[in-house]
């Protein structure tokens, strides 16, 4: 058994969700508060390292009342900085990672609160981290990105629901919404992807798409 997965993102035009230089901040404050009611509505946020590292990001609820949900972070290497807003004790924190962690970093990180399982040798299942969620009663999170981290989620049928917001801007270059290995045409996605709503944003220049996302039977997971 698995939790609930949405995968919520602003993205450009042309589909990305960082510039080149990382830079990322697209969406108008209608928008954040959408992002931080789906955080009070789910029991985990979940992000990838680069998403740590680049954005130091609080994934706390402040912009709507509500709680704050536990901060997932999917790290092989144990690459993320110990200084970052998600360590400061404001919400849980539990920190994914493999062998291939030092053992000082996971040693500071534990002596300061933050929960640090070692789930894979090199490489990290998703699938593995979604059932350890559900069995801490975890029964519906939220994949806050990055790009990577979308890839190896959605590639394995992880994603349940995917809320898009495309706004008014194109970088032209950057971390798109979904960076893999990609497929080489339609017919050979895993997901199909169910247009659920289409709404325009409150600001008026921004557009919400919802799609439930449906996996091809020859691809189900045994999860
Ligand atoms: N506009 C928006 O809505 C959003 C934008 N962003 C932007 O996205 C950018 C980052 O995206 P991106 O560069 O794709 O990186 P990610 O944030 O997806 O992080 C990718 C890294 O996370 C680790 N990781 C993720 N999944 C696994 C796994 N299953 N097993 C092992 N390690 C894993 C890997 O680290 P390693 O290689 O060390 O093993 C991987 O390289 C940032 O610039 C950020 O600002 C992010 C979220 C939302
Ligand atoms: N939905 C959405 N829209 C944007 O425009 C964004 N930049 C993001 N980014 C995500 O939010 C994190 C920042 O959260 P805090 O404000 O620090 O709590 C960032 O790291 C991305 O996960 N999302």
């Amino acid at each position: 058994m698995r939790p609930y997965v949405y995968l919520m993102a602003a993205v450009t035009v042309d589909g990305r969700i960082a510039s080149r230089t990382g830079y990322s901040r697209l969406s108008c404050p209608h928008d954040l508060k959408r992002l931080h009611a789906m955080r009070a509505n789910v029991d985990a946020v979940i992000i990838g390292a680069n998403t740590a590292i680049v954005d130091n990001p609080r994934l706390t609820v402040r912009y709507v009342e509500g709680r704050n949900p536990v901060r997932v972070l999917i790290d092989g290497a144990l690459r993320v900085p110990t200084t970052l807003r998600i360590f400061d004790n404001s919400a849980p924190t539990i920190i994914y990672t493999s062998r291939r962690a030092p053992l000082e970093k996971i040693e500071e990180l534990r002596g300061r609160g933050v929960e640090v399982v070692i789930i894979g040798e090199e490489k990290i299942d998703p699938g593995d981290v979604l059932r350890d969620l559900y069995r801490r009663n975890m029964k519906k999170v939220l994949l806050e990105g990055g790009g990577r981290t979308n890839w190896e989620f959605l590639n394995r049928c992880l994603v349940d629901e995917l809320i898009v917001t495309i706004t008014p801007y194109v970088f032209g270059n950057g971390v798109s919404l979904i960076e893999g290995e990609g497929y080489p045409n339609t017919e050979e996605t895993p997901f199909v992807l169910e247009l659920v709503s289409v709404k325009l944003c409150e600001c008026g220049r921004e557009i919400v798409l919802t799609y439930r996302l449906r996996c091809k039977n020859k691809f189900t997971q045994n999860i």
